[in-house]
């Protein structure tokens, strides 16, 4: 007979939903169970926004010695120890690891279980040989690389994010199949550290992003040596020797390492989840605006769901979560001002509504855009490449934002707060802003939307009106 253990909240999964869901749950008094079957911190501390983050950090300050002349500076790039790079880029998640481990979460009155969980009934699971019946289930399982069918693809080394921050050598030409995120991400941090590299992509680079900003992004990855080809179909891959070789339908590419991040699968597969009345597909877990599956008592939250997959909105769907489960209010998920952020140099940030959708919805619309080119800090800073891009009605309701330039994931904050909170332009034009600051890029590009009026022909009337009277 397996161990019966009871529980208010059962969590599956310990990655960045789970853990907030655990964390949340059992510090507000409830019983928690949470299962994990590998690593505590799941994909962004182990395989994912940390590790990558991290290895830019280090292939940004390559770039900044490369760069250094132009201040002034007599400074050269005389190597990069790769295997350093390696010992860094763990160190950053061993120095962030305690936060998510299981000795925390027991301190905080957690009880985990480390093994792969499956269900076998609406209200009951099994993991590591222990049987789990709880009120509330949440399925926090992430998501995996996918793999396409390409022909050859099973029987060549390729890598994935699960592999990648492994090398402890820079390879000599990385070929990339994906222009996503990560495939940017990559390109850039691997070039700037010192590989060749080639990009192959199905679509457009970056296509959930405004073409207009990815424009950046691409001239600058172009300028880094990036070989980029967009919208092209890979029709196999082989290995000869230490060689990868990918053949698409116009051309040859050789390469020494092969990374494939041609998106995402939901680990829904593997949980038995027929057994427990949930409807799922290989895209995502079906679910409500509740974040409730289709049986009520059990909830999904971040990657596994589908859609919008990013690590803090893992961790505002734990917020839904405590709301519904544990407090019994009927919160609803909305992702209106969710922002995504692409971490390359430079930087694209965006959150609301694009040009296109807001057209959709809107009809009529305003754009404002103001360069970074005329910000003076971007100038002293030798940080001129980018653009602000803001949405709004033809009233001033701000829609949208997007940003590509120098901290762009910092300074879309203020955009995301005004969508949040449903503020008008004005509300943005009307913010002292320090001078000389890159935020003024923010100001200035909401200031635009009165220009037109503020200084026409009525308001020079007006003005010269009112300057009769003394
Ligand atoms: C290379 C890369 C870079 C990224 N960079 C960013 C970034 O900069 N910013 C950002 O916001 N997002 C980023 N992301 C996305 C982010 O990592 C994910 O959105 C986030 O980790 C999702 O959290 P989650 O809790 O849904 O899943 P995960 O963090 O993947 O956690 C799921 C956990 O469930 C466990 N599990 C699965 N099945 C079972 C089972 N049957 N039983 C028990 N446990 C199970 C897994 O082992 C895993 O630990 C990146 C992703 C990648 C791959
Ligand atoms: N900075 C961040 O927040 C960040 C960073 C990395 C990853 N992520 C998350 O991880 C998710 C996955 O990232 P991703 O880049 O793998 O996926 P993605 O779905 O965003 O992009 C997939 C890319 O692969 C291309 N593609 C698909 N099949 C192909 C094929 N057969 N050959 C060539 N190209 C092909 C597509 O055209 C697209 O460019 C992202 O959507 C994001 O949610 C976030």
């Amino acid at each position: 007979m397996s161990e019966i253990i009871k529980t208010d909240i059962c969590v599956i999964g310990g990655g960045s939903g789970g853990l907030s869901v655990a964390a949340g749950a059992s510090q507000m008094g409830a019983k928690v169970v949470l299962i994990e079957k590998a690593k505590m911190g799941g994909d962004c501390l182990n395989y994912g926004c940390v590790p990558s983050k991290a290895l830019l950090g280090a292939a940004h300050a390559a770039q900044h010695v490369r760069e250094a002349g132009t201040f002034g500076t007599d400074a050269t790039l005389n190597a990069i120890d790769a295997q350093k790079v390696h010992d860094y880029v763990h160190g950053v998640i061993n120095g962030i690891a305690p936060h998510d481990c299981v000795e925390r979460f027991e301190g905080m009155g957690v009880q985990v279980i480390q093994g792969a969980a499956r269900f076998i009934g609406p209200q009951t699971l099994s993991a590591d040989g222990k049987t789990v019946q709880a009120k509330r289930f949440v399925i926090a399982t992430g998501s995996r690389p996918f793999i396409p069918p390409i022909d050859g693809l099973d029987d060549v080394d390729y890598l994935t994010n699960e592999t990648i921050f492994n090398l402890t050598e820079t390879p000599k030409h990385l070929i990339i199949l994906g222009g996503g995120p990560i495939g940017i991400e990559m390109a850039q941090a691997h070039r700037q550290l010192g590989a060749d590299v080639t990009v192959l992509i199905r679509s457009h680079m970056m296509s959930k992003d405004d073409p207009e900003l990815v424009d950046f992004v691409r001239s600058r990855l172009q300028q880094d040596g990036i070989h980029i080809v967009e919208q092209t179909s890979v029709e196999s891959i082989t290995q000869l020797n230490d060689e990868i070789v990918v053949k698409t339908a116009d051309e040859i590419y050789t390469g020494s390492h092969l990374l494939v991040a041609t998106g995402r699968q939901v680990n829904a597969d593997s949980l038995d989840l027929e057994a427990a009345n949930v409807a799922y597909d290989n895209h995502s877990i079906r679910i409500d605006e509740r974040l409730r599956t289709s049986n009520k008592k059990i909830f999904a939250i971040g990657d596994v769901t589908g859609g919008l997959q990013f690590t803090h909105k893992a961790g505002y769907d734990a917020g839904i979560i405590i709301r519904n489960a544990l407090f019994r209010l009927p919160a609803k998920a909305n992702y209106g001002a969710l922002p995504w952020v692409t971490y390359c140099n430079p930087e694209l940030a965006s959150v609301g509504l694009n040009e296109e959708s807001a057209r959709k919805e809107h009809g009529e619309i305003r754009i404002l855009r103001w360069p970074f080119s005329e910000n003076d800090r971007a100038r002293t800073e030798g940080k001129t490449h980018g653009l602000i891009k803001v949405i709004t009605t033809k009233k001033g309701r701000i829609l949208g934002a997007s940003i590509v330039g120098p901290s762009a994931g910092e300074l879309i904050q203020v955009w995301v707060l005004a969508i949040g909170q449903k503020l008008k332009i004005g509300a943005i034009a009307s913010m002292i802003a320090p001078y000389p600051t890159l935020g003024e890029v923010s100001k200035r590009a909401a200031g635009s939307f009165f220009t037109p009026s503020l200084f026409s022909e009525k308001t020079k009337k007006f003005v010269r009106f009112l300057l009769r009277f003394g």
